[in-house]
């Protein structure tokens, strides 16, 4: 079968069964664009429009982040949406859990490194010229920018190697993204928080969208599950800055612009056969 024809077996999988299809979906990059402030990387209107379609129509809607939850649900604008009832926010690589149905968040506690971590972070800035470097604190991780310096690229190689070491030193380790170094525990990834949902869901069908490095695991899970015999569909959010998750894919859209057009779409569809039945 060719890749195309294989995406399309996948997705008619989906459209076929979704009250047993789960769509796990990414914030920055994905559902929001990427900017220089990460505070003003907020959800595409058109995609949170469709994902509460999709709220309506299929088994799960999880939303599978590296932010802390409680920042993805104030920047997706998810409170209160009618339609995303019972959406799920996975955050933090999923130590973190909003559930719409309860309004509750579920947060542990921040690993004590953390602050002693922090605390090294602006002396190692200044010493290697990267004190404008934004340090975005997330509780249990701590984030290093260049998107906003003069060499993104450049600063991002030279802090690479002594974030390493400073993540080591404190028993943490680096999250490499897009302009971003994240300094965080180990043992979670979006991988493991997909599997435990999906196992808690049941669902047949996985459906996972995304565009940065922090997603591969996520993708490698759906691989993972179907081997396993479960649908897999994947869908990536290209863009010139990351292409490690494009070969993987089924379906690539351009940016969250395109993934905002491909909810619709799959709303769409379900729609359609929902009601010629
Ligand atoms: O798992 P995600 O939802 O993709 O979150 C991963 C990191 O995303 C954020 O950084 C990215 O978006 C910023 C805002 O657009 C952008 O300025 C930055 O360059 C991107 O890498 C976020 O700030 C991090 O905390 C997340 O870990």
């Amino acid at each position: 079968m060719t890749s195309d024809a294989l995406a399309q077996t996948r997705l008619q999988a989906v459209l076929e069964h979704p009250g047993e299809t789960l769509v796990g979906i990414d914030f920055d990059g994905t559902l929001a664009p990427i900017v220089a402030d990460p505070e003003q990387a907020h959800a595409d209107p058109r995609a949170v429009a469709a994902l509460a379609r999709l709220g309506n129509l299929l088994g799960t809607v999880a939303i599978v982040t590296g932010r802390p939850a409680r920042t993805a649900v104030r920047l997706g604008g998810f409170r209160g949406v009618p339609g995303l009832g019972h959406l799920v926010v996975l955050g933090q690589y999923g130590v973190e859990r909003w559930d719409a149905a309860t309004d509750e968040f579920v947060i542990p506690p921040d690993p004590g490194q953390v602050a002693a971590l922090e605390q090294e972070i602006p002396p190692l800035l200044d010493r290697l010229g990267q004190g404008a470097a934004h340090v975005e604190h997330k509780g249990r991780a701590v984030v290093v920018h260049t998107r906003q310096l003069p060499d993104p690229d450049a600063s991002y190689a030279a802090l690479s190697g002594p974030l390493n070491d400073l993540a080591e030193r404190h028993e943490m380790v680096v999250e490499p993204g897009k302009n971003v170094l994240e300094i965080r525990s180990p043992g979670i990834d979006k991988g493991v928080a997909l599997r435990a949902i999906v196992e808690e869901t049941g669902a047949r069908q996985v459906v996972f969208v995304g565009d940065d490095l922090g997603d591969l695991p996520a993708f490698r899970l759906v691989e993972q599950l179907r081997r396993e015999g479960r649908g897999g569909l994947l869908v990536c959010s290209a863009s010139h800055e990351e292409d490690a998750l494009s070969v993987l894919a089924d379906v690539v859209v351009e940016g969250p612009s395109g993934v905002a057009t491909w909810l619709e779409q799959l709303a769409d569809a379900l729609e359609t056969r929902r009601d010629a039945r």
